[in-house]
């Protein structure tokens, strides 16, 4: 049967290509460095550059769509999902990494639920999904690991970027309990996507974390379930995309051994009205690395 969102979904990945060409050019030049919910909250203006030229591309061929996208909300716009077709977009998945020239990067665009799409520029890696049709790398198919035992699997997670002592000590609570399962070892990509593409790639059997965003994961969930991963709450139960809180897994097994595992806690959800979500801005500064 035709597939109705084929055409979009090219679309998608053609602008993901020119995205990753923008991010690329960007890293070999100056990057203009501010702050956003906190001070290491970081934003530069190829994220808002790039963020623009998604959502104008996306504009002109596709005039009702919708948009979440990360620097949007930043500057006010809102994060809520309406039954209308919604690209949900993360111009910049790992800009710490970006701004010190470090290792991964990655552009994601999301059309709830139809597709995903995340871009690996620096290693040319093209992830892609599209429901009920599998996940693929550059068009090789993607199957996540069958290895069903936490003591043999390599985990990954962030730091993420609030520094309230509390809420570091329980990312450390977490990690001391994830690491003394024990588990092979814990790895951190820098980029939710791209933890979250490794656990679809087979790479690593697991990824967790609280604190990051419905732009970080909704392209990469769809990567993983197609892939014949599983989503879920850190609690257990489904994940919520907007609750900013995941663990996409190779299977039902090790999730429900991370729920046990994991130091559970509530960030402001992304769909919390916005005076609710702001955390602290005095920092903001502008900086050129
Ligand atoms: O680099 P970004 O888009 O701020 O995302 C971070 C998490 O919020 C890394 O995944
Ligand atoms: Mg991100
Ligand atoms: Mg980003």
């Amino acid at each position: 049967m035709a597939d109705p969102w084929e055409s979009t979904m090219d679309h998608a990945v053609a602008i993901a290509r020119k995205a990753g060409e923008v991010v690329r050019d960007a890293l070999r030049g100056d990057r203009m460095v501010t702050t956003k919910s906190s001070a290491v909250d970081l934003v530069t203006q190829t994220d808002q550059k790039v963020e623009q030229l998604i959502i104008q591309s996306v504009k002109e061929k596709f005039p009702t769509h919708r948009f979440i996208g990360e620097e949007s909300v930043a500057a006010g716009e809102s994060c809520i999902l309406s039954d209308s077709p919604t690209w949900i977009i993360d111009p910049i998945d790992g800009t710490t990494n970006f701004v010190h020239t470090h290792l991964t990067v990655t552009s994601t665009l999301d059309l709830q639920v139809e597709f995903g799409v995340v871009y690996s520029c620096i290693e040319d890696k093209m992830f892609t999904a599209r429901r009920g049709r599998g996940a693929f790398c550059n068009g090789e198919p993607l199957q996540v690991s069958q290895q069903k035992a936490v003591e043999q699997a390599i985990v990954a997670t962030e730091f993420g970027s609030d520094r309230d002592p509390e809420v570091v000590d329980k990312i450390f609570q977490s990690l001391r309990n994830v690491l003394c399962l024990p588990v092979h070892g814990v790895r951190g990509a820098g980029s939710a996507a791209m933890n979250m593409c490794l656990v679809a790639s087979g790479c690593v059997e697991a990824y967790y974390e609280i604190g990051v965003h419905v732009w970080d994961v909704a392209a990469a969930s769809l990567i993983v379930s197609e892939a014949g991963g599983v989503l879920m709450d850190v609690e257990g139960g489904e994940v919520d995309l907007m609750s900013r809180r995941i663990i996409a897994a190779n299977s039902k097994t090790v999730a429900e051994r991370l729920v046990k595992t994991i130091v559970a806690f509530s960030p402001p959800r992304d769909d919390a009205a916005p005076s609710d979500r702001c955390e602290d801005s005095t920092h903001l500064s502008a900086r050129k690395v």
